[in-house]
């Protein structure tokens, strides 16, 4: 302070001469200069508060203004800041209302901890909503609203209330996603109504378990009442599809910091502008994963179920916690709004190179979809979910959602630097004193997960758009190791693999288990369609004829043998490759067919030992060889042929191609 120049002043310093009794020099506790008597530390100027709830007042300061009011667009425009905040509650209590009883909770603004005395009703100010209401014992509390947090103050009320968060050495917020650590497919169910009874895919193959309205209301009505008896909500307004003229926009209504701030990473985060224009929501997701379902209700077959209703445009959640529902769930909702637009829904990763070549990277859970999207030398446009229009691709999501399991600073760098400040780490195990992340560690689940918004990775498109992809890469994970590590894919064979949907992974970390299990899930995604699967197969046969894109199968697995005496494709082959696909050093190589598969196998690429290029090589025994390589194939059929009585698309001919595109023996 320039008042105080003297570092020392008043602090207890040595005296100089006039010695003591015992010859030590007499230590002077005051201020040489001024002599007012009294020992004080004026080193800086007093906080002028009374006490100290008043000094922590000072510390907030109120958020950054709301956007000038005469420069705002929109439903709210006219109002004042007053009437939106009750405008909001408003619609939130609407949200939140009861079916039976017609009325929603009585709602007040922020953490019931900071307001220590009952709000009086009679003269409820602007942050209170009291809507009318009929007796009950709910209608009588005030339900708090937490309503789209920053995530510093989601940290607070992880770290405060829910067991199991803590701050990672990194920054990222560890929590524990309870006793469901991965999705509950077999869980999830959707309303058949007369719309949908035409318009979905019901019966084998299909992820949509029905369920009725009236059950679906059931349901609604007990996660409506669980979060009703809460005493606080967590809210977010957010939006899905970086495609401004089909952006949708969803409410999360859930009872955990880790969901708000999950959901707050994953869906596009609005501008404070866009918040204030939210209006009505599209779509609303009901979390209320603490609580079950009620095994006694019709069509439940466990204590947790995940519902969907379309035509009520919403989602209930009761009896998991696992956040990648919500994700999913959104999903879903996509594949069946989209299509509806001519818009092809996708399970993929995206990115974009420097001139603008953008590649599609299909698969299933634990293919490469993040690895491979998240490129330093490319331009990230989302890992996970898009949309293929008439104006190129969007990311429906605002962020992405990694794989941990054996990550590395080394392999995965843009993913590792990512999880820092503002990162949900689901489910990790780490140091309780330095709190540094074992990524190694499988005790909680080998499905642990990060969750970060997109802008994290440094490479990141914002906004996340881009034009028609050029390469449109399916991955599989190939256990059986019999895939070849890359392959070039006719526009029939493109169809043929993205309708298969095929992955193997090992089973996981059970003792004993040697055999791969093969997967089909069609679309690199069946969990999440709604319609078909030919649907979106004759969708992408358009789009990638018009704009002359070229597909490739590349499996990610294993090399060598299949799982047990063989290995895991090494990832820096796997990233020469994809650089070989995206600068077009692939389109013009020299290759031969593969047997059974009938597959195009590049004779050499840059960077990869050329004897790994064709699996057969890289066994020893070349009799197990030919045995795997042809029940791989026989899996392949049996699965295909549920679909061959399916036209794609209006022509016979592809159809025709399609089928014959496929494994020959
Ligand atoms: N050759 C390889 N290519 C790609 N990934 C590899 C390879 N070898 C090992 N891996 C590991 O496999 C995992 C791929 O998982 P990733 O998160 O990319 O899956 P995903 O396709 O995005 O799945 P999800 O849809 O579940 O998010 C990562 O943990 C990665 O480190
Ligand atoms: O949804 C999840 O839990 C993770 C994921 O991305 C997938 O399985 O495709
Ligand atoms: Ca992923
Ligand atoms: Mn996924």
């Amino acid at each position: 302070m320039a008042s105080n120049g003297n570092g020392n002043a008043g602090g207890v310093t040595p005296g100089k001469g006039s010695g003591g009794r015992n010859g030590l020099p007499k230590i002077q506790t005051q201020k040489r200069q001024g002599g007012s008597g009294v020992c004080h530390d004026d080193s800086s100027a007093p906080v002028n508060v009374q006490t100290i709830d008043e000094l922590h007042s000072l510390q907030r300061k109120k958020s950054a203004p709301t956007t000038p009011l005469d420069g705002v667009q929109g439903v709210f425009a006219n109002f004042t800041e007053e009437e939106r905040h009750k405008q909001q509650l408003q619609s939130i209590s609407a949200s939140l209302a009861s079916l039976t009883r017609e009325t929603g909770p009585k709602l007040v603004r922020g953490d019931p901890a900071r307001r220590p005395e009952t709000p009086r009703v009679v003269h409820a100010p602007d942050h209170y909503f009291t809507p009318s209401f009929a007796a009950s014992d709910s209608s009588l509390k005030f339900t708090h609203v937490l309503y789209n947090l920053s995530p510093a103050e989601l940290y607070e009320q992880a770290i405060k209330y829910e067991k199991g968060s803590f701050i990672t050495s990194s920054g990222a917020l560890a929590t524990l996603s309870g006793a469901k650590t991965g999705r509950a497919p077999k869980d999830k169910r959707v309303v058949r109504d007369d719309v949908t009874e035409d318009e979905l895919w019901w019966g084998k193959g299909s992820p949509n378990i029905e369920m009725d309205e009236n059950t679906f209301l059931v349901n609604r009505e007990r996660a409506v009442d669980y979060l009703n008896s809460l005493e606080k909500v967590f809210v977010n307004d957010q939006f899905l599809n970086w495609d401004p003229e089909n952006r949708i926009k969803v409410r999360i209504v859930s009872a955990r910091a880790y969901h708000s701030l999950f959901m707050h990473n994953m869906c596009i985060r609005p501008s404070a502008e866009e918040l204030e224009n939210f209006g009505t929501p599209d779509f609303t997701i009901y979390n209320a994963g603490q609580f079950p379902c009620n095994r006694y209700t019709h069509y439940m077959t466990s204590s947790t179920s995940i519902d969907l209703n379309l035509g009520r445009r919403e989602m209930v959640i009761l009896g998991t916690q696992y956040a990648g529902e919500m994700k999913k769930g959104l999903f879903g909702v996509m594949h069946y709004l989209m299509p509806k637009r001519q818009i092809l829904s996708l399970h993929s990763g995206c990115n974009m190179g420097k001139d603008g070549d953008v590649a599609l990277f299909f698969g299933l859970s634990g293919t490469g979809k993040t690895t491979l999207s998240t490129d330093h030398n490319r331009y990230l446009i989302g890992d996970d979910e898009h949309c293929w229009s008439d104006k190129g691709v969007s990311n429906i999501e605002g962020g992405c959602y990694a794989k941990c399991i054996d990550l590395s600073r080394e392999k995965e760098p843009d993913i590792w630097n990512a999880i820092k400040f503002g990162t949900v780490l689901e489910n990790v195990v780490f140091d309780e004193h330095t709190r540094e992340v074992d990524y190694l560690d499988k005790s909680v689940t080998e499905n642990t997960r990060a969750a970060y918004p997109i802008e994290y990775i440094p490479n990141a498109k914002i906004p996340c758009v881009g034009p028609h992809p050029k390469n449109v890469i399916l991955l599989a994970c190939d256990a059986f190791g019999v895939l070849p590590p890359v392959s070039k894919l006719s526009l029939a064979q493109t169809m043929y693999h993205f309708i298969s949907g095929y992955t193997a992974l090992v089973a996981g970390t059970e003792e004993g288990v040697k055999e791969p299990r093969a997967t089909f899930s069609a679309c690199f995604g069946a969990a999440f369609i709604m319609l078909h699967p030919t649907k979106y197969a004759a969708m992408l046969a358009t789009k990638m004829e018009k704009h002359g894109a070229t597909g490739w199968l590349v499996n990610t697995g294993w090399s060598g043998g299949s799982y047990g005496s063989g290995s895991r494709m090494k990832l820096a082959y796997t990233r020469k490759i994809i650089d070989a696909i995206h600068s077009g050093e692939l389109l013009t190589a020299n290759y031969k067919k593969t047997e059974v598969f009938g597959l195009e196998i590049p004779t050499e690429v840059e960077g990869v030992p050329s004897e790994i290029l064709d699996p057969v090589n890289t066994w020893s025994d070349k009799k197990a060889h030919k045995e795997t390589l042809l029940k791989l194939g026989g899996l392949f059929k049996n699965n295909f042929e549920v679909f061959v009585n399916h036209k794609i698309g209006k022509d016979d001919k592809l159809t025709q191609e399609i089928l014959a595109a496929g494994p020959n023996f």
